[in-house]
Parts: structure tokens; C-alpha cells; sequence
């Protein structure tokens, strides 16, 4: 008898066939559209009945068996339940890989062919190989299912085989069983002690979680008398999480005497309701239920595939239907004068194109993993651009020792009493002139992104004309590169008209009296800060000296000039400062009146090392001036500093006086300065004695390599911050101007420019009598590839009605309540937690499906729910997520026939857009999308 395909065998009867359907379709033309089956691999000792267990769930007598090494090449054994042929006609053969066309009607044929071809490969005596028989039955009485029998492990080599030949079959095996979509059976004889089975010891290796293996007992009927496995089937030996089936198989004189399989089957029955022993797993043992079993995991499995699959047959159908189109389908035009149509339509949908995908109009499926279009272009503005300009420092590379140098530089011979405009300007204009590079990157930024655009603007269409596309490619690139050179020489005029007028009077410039009044701010509240915590320190000691009266500001301030912050009125005495203040006379603000006629703007670079050079040169001062500049008097009277022009003005020109100065050096004129010899300038050491020796080309503090805040005297370190302020205020200016200017600039000479004028070019460019024919003549491999597209499309309808047979509910993964399959259950794992997986799931349907049907006395049968069985621990609803069937071993038909990879082929089309790539990486330069810190 076959096995039984009782009515819970129904659903994966319907929906099997459906999957080894799409699998045929799928083999028939290179749709590289694989299904992830998972396969049912037989694994053991030798003898130990692998072999019988396969052909009893086959239910035909046609593998080679015996006592012997019988198995020596992996068989790929695919059954497929065929409905029942007409009287008369064989309704069940085989069919071999190695043999195509050829039908085997007798099983003793198809034994003979397996064992031939194993000899063919390895020879007679005993070899073994790891190349597989491929193998199809057939047949309407079995189950559709992939087997795979592989050959047994031995330990001792004998005949031809090597060595190491139980690593070799053990590999060989791991091979097979360690997929993750491998169900494995693991077969023992019963007859061996259970605890040296090979089987379970590599089962454990290859699935150590035992969630796809199932023990499989054989020889049940060949045990020691008086023993008995009825433990081991209760799963209480070495427990498996799918348990034990227990079968009883045919024996070497029943093979030789011709025993039919029926004759077995009803046999394994007698064999399980007279042992009383066997009595409550009877109802989960013998072939049948095993059949069973794989059945309800398969179906498991399927369920879960199908609804992926049916969206990558969609996918697949839509790549292969766009490529079709972009192949042009049906051929092309030939008349002349459809040809001059078609070529214009073709330049006006590329200009179109191009447009959209700039104003956003062109969605594909791309855009969810990228930007793309004008939105580039847009980052390149906002995340590029505008930060970079962010970061910039306006006084970048320069210490503040150089910043002091500059400023005396500027001053010149006579020094000044305020801020010098020059040293201002100059600066500033240094400033200024950093944004130029990030303006005109940004500019390259976006000309790249045209180009992709352009390049990405290609309509599917052109794929088929080289010609077409290179000329395209040219016209465009030259179209870009047409906006692109203006646009620079508009961001250049528009960096150096920033730098060409530094314009004090702008509203937002800070000025010298808020620059001041800034610093001051600052510093008393440093001041602040610090007498606090010396009043802390000294707490109960009463107010201290005048300096710690009034506002901080007041400290440093002379009274006058602090009251002409604070009103705005005049001071009483000339002051020098900076122009461009908001009142003018004798102000506050006529402290910054420049000193000196103002020069023109010179490279600021060069300007800046020049006065930097300079430094050496100029005296820090004259005996009485103020020759650090004017913030000197800003701070005289302040008590921090203990310095005091009133003190020490006879006595002190510079720190740079040196020896000539000695004795009021420690409390010279100049601010810091005065406060010790190693202030003053190198030089001034050297010439102790009197003389002066000669001026080096640099500065002491320069020289010392300290050019920082702390080498500088306090009143240079003042000016230092005033000036900065004033750069800097004046920078955010020319900053804020040019990040608006210059994505303005890009947009009108480059991005509006070419999507206003492509279409006009191209059509100047291109729609040519003269080039014509040349532009429109096809690729040579455009026809092939044509009619490879029109057959996958075909391939693929097909599949899809295939699937159409599918029931909704299958797709859908509902639970079928007949079937029972979505009922999951949930096995106790060592926390006590319940682990669903599918296989369980599986198994515990067709273990319900059983119990239903079980004709044994059983309590429900060992597996059911709180039996204390390994899957007893209830059951659990199974919208359960499916096992991640990663990977798998080819299916039978062909060689790219596996299911290891699930994903949808696009070769062609990926090749159609290859076409493109290398068409366009010829002539266009890729743009990849730099990053932030590329600028
Ligand atoms: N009595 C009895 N004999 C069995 C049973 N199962 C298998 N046999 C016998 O055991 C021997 C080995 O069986 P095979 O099916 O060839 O074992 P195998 O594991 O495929 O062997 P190799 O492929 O050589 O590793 C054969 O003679 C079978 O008839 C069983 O349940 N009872």
C-alpha cells in the first residue's frame, strides 16, 4: 500500500505542486528566480537504513540496498505527486539529470541506472563521491517533497576509499544537513545502542538547537529480545525537540524474497498494535506518520514562502517588462520620416526628463534610497555649502602674536593711538577671501550633480541606440559646462567685490565703539569674576582700592570715555579709531578716525606676511607714546596691570629699549611690557652695555615661538581682541551676502540655464538630417537580448498564473482550520520559555492530525499537549514568523535550479543598465556625492 494521503495531507497536496510547478516554469529559461524549498535529507550510519527509510516514504522498491556500503554518491531525489494517468499507461517513472528525455517506467531500471552511474563516477569498489545523482519520480502515491540520501558514515576505510573517508562522508553529510532549510532525518538503528549513534551526534552538530531534526528509528523489529525502544520513541532518552518516529522496514530476506512494499507497510502495523510496549506512541509511529510529518513541515514552510515569492515573480515580471519597453517593442520604425519623429520625441522627453528629476517631478523607486535630482543640488546648497561656510574661522591661521604684528605693522613708524584701518581691512579682506573656495566648490558640487542628473535623465528607450547615447552624453555635458563658466566668473566677481570695499558702514558691522565696548564688557566681567573671588577670599576686609569701585567698564575706562560710550557724547580729546562709526566729530567715534590716507587693497596674503615680516623692523614705540596702541590708554590707572603711563613715563620707550630702559623696564610705559626684561625683544638683552644691537628680523615672542595671548602684553592682547571682533563682525557680513548670492548665482547661470535651454540645444545639436541613421541604428546585441526579455516575460505570466492557483488564504497566511498547520506549538526550552518555530508548528498539526485519526487506545498519543512529550507544552496560534530559510541546496531540473539565493535575476536588465553606465562613464565622469568634510 502507498503511504496514505489522508485528508490533512490535502492542503500540501494543493499547494506543493504549485511551488514544483513555478520551479519547472522557472527552469525552463535562464529567470534566475529560485524557491527556497526545504529539503529532507536522510543521515546515518552505514546499514542503518537510510536508504529503506527513503524508498518506504517514496512507496516504491528502487534504491539500491544492502548490508554493504550501498550509498556512495549524494541522491537528489525529487517526488512529484502526479494525479493518476489514464488505464493503461504507467502513471509513475522516473527521470535522471544525466539523462535527459529518458523515462525509467520500471523501478528496477531506475536501481540499476543509480548504481551505474555511482560506478561511473567512483568506480565498483567502494569509493565514494560527493558529485550528486539528480533524480525525479513520478508518481500519484507519493508526497511532493525533496529527498536527499546521502552516503553513510563508516569509520574504517576498505576497497578503493581513501583514508580519511569518515571525515570525507561526515563533510559530504555536514554539507547537506547544515543548511538551515534542510530537515533532517536522523536515522539509528534501533538494534545500537542509541548514545553511539552517528546520526544524532552529527544532527547535533549541524542543527545543535534540534529544530529541524527528527529521529528516525529503524529495525525496531531486530532488537535484543527482552529490550525494548520505547523510551527512546517517548523522546525520554535523548530528547529531541521533534522527537522520535519509530518504523519498521523491510529486512535483507524480505528485499530477496521480493516483498512488496504494501505488504510492509501492513506488516509495521501488526508489528506496533501487537507490542503492547508500543502501545501509546503506536499512533505516531510507522511510515505513514512520518510522511505525515515532513508533509505538515513543508506545508509550514510554503506558507510562509509564498507571499515573498509572488511579490519577486511581480517584480521580476515588472524589471523584465520596463526592459522590453526601453528594448523597444515592437521593433523600431524604419521610415525616414518617423525616424526624424521619433528622434525629436526621444531629445524632448530627455530634456523633459531632465527637468523633472531637477524639480522633483520624476519619482522612481530609487528615490526612497537616495536623494536624487534636485534635491542633490538643493544638499549641496544646505548641507554642504552653508556649513562650510559656517565653520570658517575669518582669522583662521592666525595667532594672536601675528594679529598684534599686523596691527603694529599698520601703524607704521609714528604707532597709533587707536585701531588702525589698515591692519583692520587688510584682515578682513584675508577674511573674505577664504569663502571663495567653498563658493566655487560648491559650484563643482552642483556641476556635478547636473551631470548625474543628466546622466540619470537618460530616457530607457536609448538604452538600445549607442550612438544616440554618446552624442547625448556630449551635448549635455557641453550644455552644463556652457552654465558652469559664467557661474564662476560671477562668484569670483561677487568674493572679490566683497573684498574689494570693506564697507564700514554697513548697518550690521559691529564698528570700533562696539567693538570696544564688547571687549571692555568682556573684560570686566573677567575682572568681575576675579575680584569676586578675591572678595570672597578676603571677606570682612572692607572695600579695596579705587579700582574695585564703581563698574568694572569704569576701571578700565577713563571716566570721559566712558561716559561717551554711555551717551554718545564727545570725548575732550582727539581720539583716532576706526571710520565708518555711526557719528562722526569729536565723539567717541572719532577715536577711530583712520591715521593715515588708506591704501588700496592689496593681496591680502601677501600683505599680511609682508607686515607680519615687518614686525622686526618697527619700533614698538617711541620714548612717551603710547607705542603699543591706543587700548594702552584704555587700561592706564588700571590697578590689575600695575602699570602706569604716569609712573613710568620718563623712564621707558618700549620693552624693546632694553638695557636703555632698564631701570623702568619692570615698570615701563608699555603695558606688559614693563613688566620684566623678558617681555622686551631678544635683542634688548643682547645689547646690554648700552648699545644697541642690530634688530632681528622677528620678534622676541615670535622668535620664542609664543606668538599666543599669554606672550603679548595686555594691551596688545586688547587691540588683538578688538581687531578680531571687528573682523569678525565684518566677515559674518560678507558671509551672509555670499551664502545667499551664490546659491542664487548657481541656480540662475547653471541649474534654471540648462533646464530652461536643454531641449533647444539638443535639438540644435542632434536632430540632424546628417545624423539620422547613425544616431538611431540599434546595438547589435539589442535583438537577442529582445527576444530574451519577451521569453522571461512569458516565463513569468506564466508563473504568475501558476500562483493564481494558489488559495488566498495560503497567501495570505491565515490559518486554515482544517488543516490544523497554523496551530502552533510551543516546546519547552531549558528557561521554560516557549519556542515557536514552524517545523514544530508543523509537526505538532500533523501530530493533531494524527491523534484525530489514531486507532490506537492512546491517552491523544506522546505528542500531545501536556503529555509531558517534548512538544508537549500546549499550543500556541502561529502567526508565527517564519523560520529565515537563508539558504538552500539546489532543487532537482537543472543547474541553476537551486534555491540558495531567492532573489530575482535582473541580469538582463542590469546588464541594459551597464549599458548605460558604460556608455556614460566614457563620456561623463561619475559624481559621487561628496561629503561634508569634503569641502
Ligand atoms: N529487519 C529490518 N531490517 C532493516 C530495517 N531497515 C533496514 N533494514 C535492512 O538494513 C540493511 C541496510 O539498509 P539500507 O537501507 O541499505 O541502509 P543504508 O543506511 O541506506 O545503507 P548505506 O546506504 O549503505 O549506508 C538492509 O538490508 C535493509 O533491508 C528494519 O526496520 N528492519
Amino acid at each position: 500500500m502507498a503511504p496514505d494521503h489522508s485528508p490533512d495531507d490535502t492542503l500540501g497536496n494543493s499547494l506543493i505542486p504549485i511551488v514544483n510547478k513555478l520551479q519547472d516554469i522557472f527552469a525552463q529559461v535562464t529567470v534566475d528566480l529560485k524557491l527556497d524549498l526545504p529539503q529532507v535529507a536522510v543521515v546515518g550510519s552505514q546499514s542503518s537504513g537510510k536508504s529503506s527509510v527513503l524508498e518506504a516514504l517514496v512507496g516504491r522498491d528502487f534504491l539500491p540496498r544492502g548490508n554493504d556500503i550501498v550509498t556512495r554518491r549524494p541522491l537528489l531525489l525529487q517526488l512529484i505527486k502526479t494525479s493518476p494517468g489514464p488505464t493503461g499507461r504507467p502513471a509513475e517513472w522516473g527521470e535522471f539529470l544525466h539523462a535527459p528525455g529518458k523515462m525509467f517506467y520500471d523501478f528496477d531500471r531506475i536501481r540499476q541506472e543509480i548504481q551505474q552511474e555511482t560506478e561511473r563516477l567512483v568506480g565498483a569498489n567502494k569509493n565514494v563521491s560527493d558529485k550528486p545523482i539528480r533524480l525525479k519520480i513520478f508518481s500519484p502515491r507519493v508526497l511532493t517533497m525533496t529527498l536527499v540520501d546521502l552516503p553513510g558514515l563508516t569509520r574504517i576505510p576498505v576497497g578503493d576509499q581513501p583514508g580519511d573517508i569518515e571525515a570525507r562522508i561526515r563533510e559530504m553529510a555536514l554539507e547537506y544537513i547544515r543548511r538551515p532549510n534542510c530537515i533532517i532525518l536522523a536515522v539509528s538503528p534501533a538494534n545500537v545502542d542509541l548514545a553511539t549513534s552517528d546520526a544524532l551526534q552529527l544532527a547535533q552538530v549541524a542543527d545543535p538547537e534540534g529544530v529541524r531534526t527528527i529521529g528516525v528509528l529503524t529495525k525496531l523489529d531486530i532488537m535484543d529480545r527482552g529490550t525494548d525502544a520505547a523510551h527512546i520513541l517517548r523522546n525520554a532518552h535523548i530528547p529531541l525537540r521533534l522527537g522520535y518516529i519509530g518504523v519498521v522496514l523491510r529486512a535483507q530476506a524480505d528485499i530477496m524474497a521480493g516483498l512488496p512494499m504494501p505488504e510492509c507497510r501492513k506488516r509495521e502495523e501488526v508489528f506496533f498494535a501487537s507490542h503492547a510496549e508500543y502501545r501509546d506512541v503506536a499512533a505516531h509511529c510507522g511510515v505513514n506518520n512520518l510522511a505525515r510529518r515532513l508533509n505538515a513541515i513543508l506545508v509550514e514552510h510554503i506558507r510562509g514562502l509564498l507571499p515573498g515569492l509572488r511579490r519577486r515573480i511581480h517584480e521580476a515580471l515588472e524589471v523584465r517588462l520596463a526592459e522590453l519597453r526601453t528594448l523597444g517593442d515592437p521593433e523600431p520604425v524604419q521610415s525616414r520620416s518617423a525616424k526624424g519623429a521619433y528622434l525629436l520625441q526621444l531629445l524632448c522627453d530627455y530634456a523633459e526628463r531632465y527637468a523633472a528629476m531637477l524639480d522633483g517631478r520624476h519619482l522612481d523607486l530609487n528615490m526612497a534610497q537616495q536623494l536624487s535630482g534636485g534635491a542633490r543640488v538643493r544638499a549641496v546648497f544646505t548641507e554642504q555649502f552653508l556649513p562650510a561656510l559656517t565653520r570658517l574661522d575669518p582669522a583662521r591661521d592666525l595667532t594672536d602674536g601675528e594679529v598684534s604684528t599686523v596691527i603694529r605693522n599698520g601703524a607704521g613708524v609714528s604707532g597709533s593711538l587707536m585701531v588702525p584701518q589698515e591692519p583692520f581691512e587688510l584682515l578682513a579682506r584675508r577674511a573674505v577671501q577664504q569663502l571663495m573656495a567653498p563658493s566655487l566648490s560648491c559650484k563643482d558640487r552642483v556641476h556635478e550633480e547636473l551631470v548625474r542628473i543628466a546622466e540619470a535623465a537618460c530616457p530607457p528607450e536609448t538604452a538600445r541606440f549607442p550612438q544616440l547615447q554618446r552624442h547625448l552624453a556630449h551635448a549635455v555635458v557641453d550644455f552644463i559646462r556652457s552654465g558652469a563658466a559664467p557661474a564662476e566668473a560671477m562668484i569670483r566677481s561677487l568674493v572679490d567685490c566683497e573684498c574689494d570695499y570693506i564697507n564700514c558702514d554697513h548697518p550690521d558691522f559691529i564698528g570700533g565703539r562696539g567693538a570696544i565696548r564688547a571687549v571692555l564688557q568682556d573684560r570686566a566681567a573677567r575682572q568681575a569674576a576675579s575680584s569676586g573671588q578675591r572678595k570672597e577670599a578676603t571677606e570682612g576686609t572692607g572695600p579695596t582700592s579705587s579700582g574695585a569701585s564703581g563698574s568694572a567698564v569704569s576701571g578700565i575706562l577713563p571716566r570721559k570715555a566712558m561716559g561717551a560710550l554711555e551717551n554718545g557724547t564727545r570725548l575732550p580729546t582727539p581720539a583716532i579709531g576706526l571710520k565708518g562709526l555711526p557719528d562722526h566729530g569729536t565723539s567717541l567715534d572719532e577715536m577711530f578716525l583712520p591715521t593715515g590716507s588708506r591704501r588700496r587693497r592689496s593681496e591680502s596674503e601677501s600683505d599680511i606676511a609682508a607686515m607680519t615680516a615687518m614686525g622686526s623692523t618697527a619700533p614698538s614705540g617711541a620714548g612717551g607714546t603710547l607705542a603699543s596702541g591706543w587700548f594702552s590708554w584704555l587700561l592706564r590707572d588700571r590697578p590689575e596691570t600695575g602699570i602706569g603711563i604716569h609712573s613710568s613715563a620718563a623712564g621707558s620707550v618700549s620693552g624693546m629699549a632694553g638695557g636703555g630702559a632698564g631701570s623702568g623696564g619692570s615698570s615701563g610705559l608699555m603695558m606688559g611690557m614693563g613688566r620684566g626684561g623678558d617681555d622686551g625683544l631678544a635683542v634688548a638683552a643682547a645689547a646690554a652695555g648700552g648699545s644697541l644691537g642690530p634688530l632681528p628680523s622677528l620678534l622676541a615672542r615670535q622668535l620664542a615661538g609664543g606668538s599666543g595671548r599669554s606672550r603679548l602684553t595686555d594691551s596688545e592682547a586688547a587691540e588683538v581682541e578688538v581687531v578680531r571682533r571687528l573682523v569678525e563682525s565684518y566677515f559674518a557680513i560678507s558671509r551672509k551676502n555670499l551664502s545667499d548670492l551664490i546659491p542664487k548665482t548657481i541656480m540662475h547661470f547653471m541649474v534654471h540655464y540648462t533646464k530652461r535651454g536643454l531641449q533647444q540645444h539638443l535639438i540644435k545639436a542632434l536632430y540632424r538630417d546628417d545624423l539620422l541613421d547613425a544616431l538611431l541604428t540599434e546595438a547589435d546585441d539589442v535583438v537577442a537580448r529582445r527576444s530574451a526579455a519577451k521569453e522571461a516575460v512569458g516565463v513569468l505570466r506564466a508563473a504568475v498564473s501558476a500562483l493564481e492557483e494558489v488559495p488566498n488564504e495560503m497567501l495570505l497566511g491565515a490559518g486554515s482550520g482544517g488543516h490544523g498547520a497554523s496551530n502552533g506549538t510551543a516546546a519547552p526550552n531549558s528557561s521554560g520559555t516557549a519556542v515557536v518555530n514552524p517545523f514544530t508548528a508543523a509537526v505538532a498539526a500533523a501530530d493533531a492530525a494524527a491523534a484525530a485519526s489514531a486507532h490506537s487506545e492512546g491517552p491523544g498519543g506522546y505528542l500531545s499537549a501536556g503529555s509531558g512529550g517534548m512538544m508537549g507544552s500546549g499550543s500556541a496560534t502561529s502567526s508565527l514568523p517564519p523560520v529565515p530559510y537563508s539558504s538552500g541546496m539546489g532543487g532537482f531540473g537543472s543547474p541553476g535550479y537551486g534555491n540558495d539565493g531567492g532573489s530575482v535575476d535582473r541580469s538582463v536588465s542590469m546588464s541594459a543598465a551597464a549599458n548605460i553606465a558604460s556608455v556614460a562613464t566614457t563620456q561623463l565622469q561619475p559624481m559621487p556625492f561628496r561629503t561634508l568634510e569634503a569641502l
